[in-house]
């Protein structure tokens, strides 16, 4: 489903500023594998995502979804196919626009057929059934303004835009990292209905150690821009932090410096 070949990213090649972001990644996603990622600080998880985004261009390798080789494409082009949400609440929605609003612009995403963001009236029979199932009431709110919901019920919104077209592979970037305890588990739990619900194929970032183990069916572990754990379900189920953290340790060679992880719930 998602291929990485011998990905490779360097950051201001040959200057003093040299970074390494990833060096010869491969990854192969089957269908409906929900992995999640951890890793140290700069381990190249975000640059993982970028890379598989459109945001950024590999400087080797390839990058390929559903066998297509994709890596030249631009951001724009792979929308179509690939839904992300972001950490931050505000990035994925438009605020001064109504939650309609914002579900008619997603809906339109990577469709050809001129920028269709009107509402009709099927469509908002539609968009409300998809809101109801959310389980927050936002159905009731679609003339609402985005600016005007918390950041769990835009995150939520975010979750639902980036997959009601069921795009083949869904990028998650510690989307539950800025919310609180009970708004996070709230869009994790979300998280989890819709990507078993439409089988979608996900990768989820996140420095929750326990979040990273308890779901998905897969884990990989990063460090220096590379892949240097793939942690399969049978295995994953029965890690535990210590494990994890152990592991990391004795294959990096050094302890996991990670600024923002978190080890519990
Ligand atoms: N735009 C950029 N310009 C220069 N260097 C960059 C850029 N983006 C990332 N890097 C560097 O590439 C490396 C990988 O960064 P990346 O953001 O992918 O790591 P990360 O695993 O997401 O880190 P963190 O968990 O700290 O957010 C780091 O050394 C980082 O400083």
């Amino acid at each position: 489903m998602l291929q990485l070949n011998h990905v490779s990213k360097l950051f201001h090649p040959g200057s003093p500023d040299e970074k390494i972001a990833l060096i010869d990644v491969n990854l192969d996603l089957r269908p409906g594998d929900f992995v999640t990622v951890i890793g140290s600080n700069g381990a190249g998880k975000s640059t993982l995502m970028n890379m598989i985004s459109g945001v950024l261009k590999p400087d080797a390798g390839e990058v390929r979804i559903g066998g297509h080789e994709i890596s030249h494409l631009p951001e724009y082009r792979r929308s179509k196919w690939v839904g992300r949400v972001f950490q931050d609440p505000m990035a994925g929605t438009a605020p001064h626009m109504t939650i309609e609003e914002n579900l008619a612009m997603a809906y339109s995403r990577g469709k050809t057929r001129g920028l269709s963001f009107g509402v009709t009236s099927k469509r908002r029979g539609m968009f409300r059934e998809q809101l109801s199932r959310l389980g927050i009431g936002l159905e009731g709110r679609l003339k609402a303004k985005v600016g005007t919901l918390s950041g769990g019920e835009r995150q939520a919104l975010s979750l639902l835009m980036a997959t009601f077209t069921e795009p083949q592979i869904l990028l998650l970037d510690e989307h539950t990292a800025a919310l609180d305890p009970a708004r996070a588990e709230l869009v994790t739990r979300l998280t989890q209905n819709i990507v078993s619900e439409l089988k979608l194929t996900t990768l989820m970032v996140t420095h929750n150690m326990e979040q990273a183990i308890r779901l998905g069916n897969r884990l990989i572990m990063m460090d220096a821009g590379r892949i240097i754990l793939d942690v399969d379900d049978e295995t994953k189920r029965d890690l535990t932090m210590e494990r994890l953290i152990g592991e990391f340790e004795r294959i990096s060679g050094h302890k996991l410096s990670d600024d923002r992880v978190v080890l519990g719930s």
